[in-house]
């Protein structure tokens, strides 16, 4: 419940300091963009063609003055030619720049994007495990827009500022070095002024965005469980919820704004203040002669150039510092290594007969590593036959799943599959044999032919209806308008659980695999879709090694072993009639509590 919403996640590496070693790693993201490096250099060249237009402005409008004092060798008409040229320039300059800066970053960011979700899907539970949802979520949208917008702004404006600094200094320099002293000589001011308010400022709004964020997860909280929050007719509790929440945004808000309200104000005084400074020096200059008018004009506007970029740069440190927290967390990501991985492993021998062999089991979850879930457990499963775990909940049926998935490994023992430990083969190929029809049947967002078709990629319609079919779906599937052509999931049609749970088995018998995997769903269907379910999943284990997850007892009587678990170890196995005979047994306990509580409900 107490997931982060995506997005405004504070992400406290924003803070780091920029050092080396992290701007060498960020710019590893940097290799995305090597496939593009020709646009990227076209949108480099466009970039200075249009800041060194951009910077002949003023350096212009300085020979307008000069020609109004005549101190210059060219008419008005001529500077305002040219005046003119630099601007159809800089306006083809700008488009050229923009145009291709975007290129190169929409294509490195969908190369970005894909990468990171191809290496997201392929990584293994385990990692699921470690991490929310809504923090991978936001890696693949927030880290890479932050990325985006560095390589089509940030960069820009980046190389736009230093170039302005540069060959602004060396203008003013040339027009007068003591003027330049004089200026720069109220820049530490600004620059000591700027450091210690940007420092307050920027951890203000960092408190600000979180305060969003939190108010955003009791949004995301009750929209994810408005049935309760109705339910318990909690609308205004959650409301007032909502309402303190954003109070709290707000006070923090308008406390950042105080600083920065200070800040600006600050600035604009200094900077304004520097100017008025370096007007009335100059003046003088040009009063005893020593500058014309013109230059005096040119030099303001240079000035004002460089007071701009200066401004920006600041900003720009903190964009380059997210950019590289955000590249640091797209690339850990990255860095992981995926268990599908073409190649690696042994190719499963088929036919695969389907015999597996647990041997002395033992287990910890990677997140829990100080409770051991499965303790010595051995099991053995011929070809083509059909177990049953039993056990109370938490007893570790599922783990036992868990492993032969190969989704954990085994802290100790082996599992072997057709005689081969299943720790060689390749994952991919394993898996192919295996087919889960899972408790609580999830669906995609689809049509309900896709959806069983997922079973097997690429079967034929003929196929996914004859699996239809065999799965008892076929009727219901049929009595919508659209059959199999039905849009389910969450924007479609929503179907019962019996339904999901035929679907579920259609993919499977798609598949035919040669080892199933059943967990029994908890909830009971009414008799006629229980009939129908049981009858398809009859078909579908027919002729295939078959673990059942047991929860209704009624259903495994027929199977060849039970295995009872308990605490994470096989306390009882044998046959049903065998089990029930044990008196004080577990699974005849089982039994009892069952069949009591089937009694109770009629
Ligand atoms: N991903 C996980 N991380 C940490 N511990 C887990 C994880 N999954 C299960 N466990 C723990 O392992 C133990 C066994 O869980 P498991 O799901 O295998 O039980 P189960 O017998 O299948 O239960 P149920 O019938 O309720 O599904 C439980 O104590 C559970 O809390």
């Amino acid at each position: 419940m107490a997931k982060r919403s995506f997005g405004e996640e504070p992400s406290p590496e924003d803070k780091k300091k920029v050092n080396r070693e992290g701007l060498n790693k960020a710019l590893r993201i940097f290799r995305f963009v090597k496939p593009y490096r020709g646009l990227f250099l076209i949108g480099l060249v466009f970039l200075a063609l249009s800041q060194v237009t951009m910077m002949s402005f003023p350096l212009l409008i300085r020979e307008i003055v000069a020609v109004l004092e005549k101190k210059s060798q060219f008419t008005l008409n001529h500077v305002l030619m040219a005046l003119f040229a630099v601007l159809i320039g800089q306006a083809l300059f700008s488009f050229g720049r923009i145009y291709y800066f975007t290129r190169v970053s929409e294509r490195t960011m969908a190369d970005v994007r894909r990468s990171l979700y191809s290496k997201i899907v392929t990584l293994p539970i385990r990692f699921f495990e470690q991490r929310r949802v809504g923090e991978l979520m936001s890696r693949m949208t927030s880290d890479v827009t932050q990325l985006q917008d560095v390589l089509t702004i940030t960069l820009a404006e980046l190389l736009r500022g230093v170039a302005t600094l540069v060959i602004g200094t060396v203008v003013i320099v040339t027009i007068s070095w003591k003027l330049t002293l004089f200026m720069l000589a109220t820049f530490p001011v600004l620059v000591v002024a700027a450091m210690i308010f940007g420092r307050y400022i920027r951890k203000m709004s960092k408190a600000a965005q979180d305060e969003l964020a939190g108010a955003n997860i009791v949004v995301e909280e009750t929209l994810q469980s408005i049935q309760i929050v109705k339910a318990f007719t909690n609308e205004n509790l959650e409301i007032n919820r909502y309402t303190s929440a954003l109070d709290r945004v707000v006070k923090t808000a308008l406390k950042a704004s105080m600083f920065r309200g200070t800040f600006v104000s600050f600035i604009i005084f200094a900077l304004f203040g520097g100017i008025i400074g370096v007007v009335w020096y100059g003046a003088s200059l040009v009063q005893s002669g020593e500058m014309i008018m013109a230059d005096l004009f040119g030099f303001v506007l240079y000035t004002a150039f460089i007071g701009g970029s200066v401004g920006g740069l600041g900003d720009m440190y903190a964009q380059v510092q997210k950019t590289v927290g955000a590249s640091e967390r797209i690339l850990e990501i990255l860095d992981e290594t995926s268990e599908v991985q073409p190649g690696v492993g042994e190719a499963i021998a088929t036919p695969v007969e389907g015999e597996i062999s647990f041997r002395n089991i033992r287990f910890s979850y990677p997140s829990r590593p100080d409770v051991q879930v499965l303790k010595d457990i051995s099991l053995q499963v011929r070809k083509g036959e059909k177990i049953a775990l039993v056990g109370y909940s938490g007893a570790g049926k599922s783990t036992i799943v868990q492993l032969l998935m190969r989704y954990h490994t085994p802290q100790g023992g082996h599992i072997f599959v057709d005689g081969k430990d299943i720790a060689g083969f390749n994952i991919t190929d394993y898996r192919k044999h295996i087919a889960v029809v899972p408790q609580e049947v999830m669906l995609f967002g689809g049509t309900i032919r896709e959806n069983i078709a997922y079973g097997r990629p690429g079967a034929t319609t003929a196929e996914i209806e004859e699996a239809a079919r065999k799965a008892n779906a076929y009727q219901f599937i049929l009595s919508f308008p659209e059959g199999f052509e039905t849009v389910v999931g969450e924007r479609g049609v929503k179907l019962s659980g019996g339904q999901r749970q035929r679907i579920a088995i259609a993919r499977a018998i798609l598949k035919d695999p040669a080892i199933l995997i059943l967990d029994e769903a908890t909830s009971s269907l009414d008799a006629e879709s229980e009939k129908l379910v049981q009858e398809a999943l009859d078909g579908l284990m027919e002729n295939r090694t078959t673990i059942i997850i047991a929860h209704r007892l009624a259903t495994i009587r027929n199977v060849d072993q039970i295995y009872v678990l308990q605490q994470g170890e096989i306390v009882e196995q044998g046959t049903h009639e065998e089990l029930s005979l044990l008196e004080a047994g577990l699974y005849s306990g089982l039994v009892k509590l069952q069949f009591e509580n089937a009694l109770n409900l009629e």
